[in-house]
């Protein structure tokens, strides 16, 4: 690690100088993040963060097998809209099957009764439409989901795993994608990881700011 990688939120340890104008760059870069003056250049970049919410929000899939995230964002690059596959309200996630190899009873396979990730999106929506929208999924859209963000008018589709490639279901959905001039591309991760480590933040500093709302308090 370079000392111009030492950029973490947790305060280094100081001597407590405030740092002048004429400390050397590797001395800025070991004093706490607060007491610089200058914009942090390690943030998430727009693609890296809507992929990782995307990733995020497939954290809330039950399906044992794949978990799909997706997050639609619009020009302005506002969220506008977010899902992950599961099973439709009202149907349980207890109840209902979650295996896809059940031949004894076809009725009892979660294809036939999961809402995919890209349809909660677009129903979830909190604008008035997703015109001219981006799509980022963590799966190539299968051709229903396809069919659907055409229609709804989003124009670019940013994925991730192509896992499932070989299938008739994605042949499908880049088709009808060409024909429609929605334009679609792989996201290739910048990091490897994004971390967000409950246990390194610093809740003391936090407490003290003014405003930390206080669930069920009276302040
Ligand atoms: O466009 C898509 C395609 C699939 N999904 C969901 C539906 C299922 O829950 C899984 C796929 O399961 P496999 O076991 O990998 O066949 O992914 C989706 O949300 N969007
Ligand atoms: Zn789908």
């Amino acid at each position: 690690m370079s000392d111009l990688d030492v950029c973490e939120n947790k305060p280094q340890e100081t001597n407590g100088d405030s740092i002048g104008l004429d400390e050397s760059p590797a001395k800025i870069a070991k004093t706490s993040p607060c007491q610089r003056d200058v914009a942090r250049t390690d943030y998430l970049a727009w693609d890296e963060y809507f992929m990782a919410i995307a990733f995020l929000s497939a954290k809330r899939s039950k399906d044992p097998c794949t978990q799909v995230g997706a997050c639609i964002v619009n020009r302005q690059n506002r969220i506008v809209g977010i899902g992950y596959n599961g099973m439709p309200t009202g149907c349980s996630d207890a109840l209902f099957p979650w295996g896809k190899h059940n031949r004894a009873d076809k009725m009892e396979n979660k294809y036939l009764y999961v809402c995919h990730a890209e349809m909660n999106a677009i129903l979830n929506k909190n604008a008035s439409d997703v015109r001219d929208c981006r799509i980022y999924v963590a799966l190539f859209p299968c051709n229903e989901c396809a069919k659907l963000i055409i229609q709804a008018g989003i124009s670019e589709v940013v994925y991730m795993s192509d896992k499932h490639a070989h299938k008739l279901s994605t042949a499908a959905a880049k088709r009808m994608f060409q024909a429609a001039s929605v334009t679609f591309w792989q996201y290739v991760p910048k990091n490897k990881k994004i971390v967000i480590d409950f246990s390194e933040i610093d809740w003391n500093t936090m407490s003290q700011m003014p405003e930390t709302p206080v669930k069920n308090g009276s302040s």
